[in-house]
């Protein structure tokens, strides 16, 4: 039995549920919880009333200022219930405790970055090459907006749609996956709290092929955000097809993490761990390879094995544990299935690459030295615990591993030397680079991909304008009559 029943967020009321599904704690297999599976009846519903509340009602008419003082109240009321919304997110992801917490009461920072962009988004004045005539261009919101994210850092992947649409007046209908709703769903009530009209802001879980789908093509959307796998993304622009939304794409990564022999290796190794081992390798941007200068290769493998067998695996409410388990069964069979695959054919295990006794969903930190070879594990997004080795002899060798994938979300670089650092951060393909450091975000920064890692960007000055489109209003100012009509002006 499970004993909460979680609701969705439409039109500004909690609709008692039609359709539930049970929602599993990751750290026991068991369901602790019930969700509402929003049909596309319910889909039409919310995005019927985002449409209303963004062609009428208080939201249209308020001022960008007031906007941004909203949002400023939605970011304190986040910071304010990040413990028990930290809570709700470890019991339904598995996430661990300590992450959850902060990294949630960070998000509140998120919304008030947005904040105090709302009123600073300027249009323009064109000194337009036509005398009589004047031109300014508007920023309008771009329209309904509807986002999809994944389970993984729902609050913040959610927060980086939610602030840059509600600061430039769009309103929206956000989709929580189906894997571990509860913290958006709960999110739901600050946004009540906060005083957002009723359909500015939507909030609902369901399945990808029904909810999902009616959602991304809904004639009434003008904006599609995604964040989640490349292959659902493919089904979000055929979706798309149906609407011509704008949609931008956050998708996943095969992130090279490149350690030269002249790096600060303990540095670099405690940077490897944060990348691939810290949310137990479930994050977009995990440094899934390990490039390593072949001189200090068997130095720097030792130490990381060192550090991976000594992480503390257990109940992600504990403060003290560092690793938890996956988010899904389903994302453990994946994993447990490349690692096979890629020790089947070349690759040679370092560490791991076993369940911890117990129940739930757990999987080792894994290490798999790949040698030279192009294994399964080097070329698959796992989204798991797994690190895969490839040594490198120069600097050229390194640039071009690190190149060796279609994906180009992150990656690091780890080296002492100035000029080669700039030069590897020049060359990479990727939306980010790290030197000397890994997994850092800011509300300041823009984050996205290069390749099959997406479109767009999200964080940033330049987010927000992705939410809005222009007009152009020309306006004559002569008192003169219009001359010759049949020739362009
Ligand atoms: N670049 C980034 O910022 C991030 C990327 N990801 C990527 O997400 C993936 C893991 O998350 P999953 O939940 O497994 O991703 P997923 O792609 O299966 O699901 C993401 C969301 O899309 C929805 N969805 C599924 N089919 C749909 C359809 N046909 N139409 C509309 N919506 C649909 C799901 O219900 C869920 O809400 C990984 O590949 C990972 O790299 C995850 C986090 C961050
Ligand atoms: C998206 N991101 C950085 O901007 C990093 C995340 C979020 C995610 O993977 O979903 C992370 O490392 O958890």
């Amino acid at each position: 039995m499970t004993d909460a029943v979680f609701r969705n967020f439409i039109d500004g009321r909690f609709d008692e549920p039609f359709a539930t599904f049970d929602s599993v704690d990751p750290s026991t297999g068991a369901a602790w919880a019930r969700m509402p599976a929003a049909s596309e009846a319910d889909v039409d519903r919310a995005i019927e009333a985002a449409h209303r509340a963004l062609r009428s009602g208080p939201w249209r008419t308020m001022t960008a200022t007031a906007r941004g003082k909203l949002l400023v109240k939605l970011g304190d009321l986040v910071a304010a219930n990040a413990g028990r919304l930290a809570e709700l997110e470890t019991r339904d992801t598995g996430k661990i405790i300590r992450e959850t917490r902060a990294q949630i009461a960070y998000v509140g920072d998120y919304y008030r970055y947005y904040a105090g962009l709302a009123d600073k988004h300027e249009g323009a004045h064109v000194p337009v090459d036509k005398s009589d005539l004047d031109v300014t261009i508007r920023r309008e919101p771009i329209g309904v907006v509807a986002a999809v994210v994944p389970w993984n850092s729902q609050l913040f992947l959610s927060a980086v749609k939610l602030g840059p649409a509600l600061a430039a007046g769009c309103t929206i209908v956000l989709k929580a996956s189906e894997d571990g709703p509860a913290p958006l769903l709960a999110f739901a009530e600050l946004v009540q709290e906060a005083g957002f009209p009723p359909g500015v802001v939507n909030i609902l879980t369901g399945f990808g092929h029904d909810c999902g789908r009616r959602l991304t093509s809904h004639p009434l959307v003008s904006r599609v955000a995604f964040t989640g796998g490349p292959s659902t993304a493919r089904d979000i622009v055929r979706n798309t097809a149906e609407n011509l939304a704008y949609t931008t794409l956050e998708l996943g990564g095969k992130s090279p993490v490149v350690v030269f022999a002249d790096a600060d290796l303990d540095s670099a190794a405690n940077a490897v761990v944060a990348g691939i081992f810290a949310a137990t390798g479930q994050s977009c941007v995990a440094g899934s390879r390990l490039l390593v200068e072949r001189s200090v290769k068997d130095e720097f493998l030792a130490r990381l094995k060192r550090k991976a067998e000594a992480i503390r695996i257990g109940d992600p409410q504990d403060p003290t544990t560092e690793m938890g388990p996956l988010a899904t069964l389903r994302q453990r069979d994946w994993i447990e299935k490349v690692v096979a695959e890629s020790l089947a054919s070349d690759g040679t295990l370092i560490t791991g690459g076993t369940r911890p006794a117990g129940s739930g969903f757990y999987y080792a930190p894994t290490i798999i030295d790949a040698g030279g070879s192009d294994l399964p594990c080097v070329r698959e997004e796992l989204f798991g615990p797994v690190l895969s080795v490839l040594a490198f002899d120069t600097e050229a060798q390194a640039l071009a591993l690190a190149n060796d994938t279609p994906f180009g979300l992150a990656s690091g670089v780890f080296t002492s030397n100035l000029g080669k650092a700039h030069r590897m951060a020049r060359d990479i393909h990727a939306g980010v680079v790290w030197v000397n450091t890994y997994r850092a975000v800011s509300p300041l920064v823009p984050f996205g991909g290069y390749g099959q890692s997406g479109l767009g960007r999200e964080g940033g000055l330049e987010a927000i304008r992705d939410y809005t489109r222009s007009k152009s209003v020309w306006i004559n100012t002569s008192d003169e009559p219009i001359p010759d009509p049949f020739v362009m002006r």
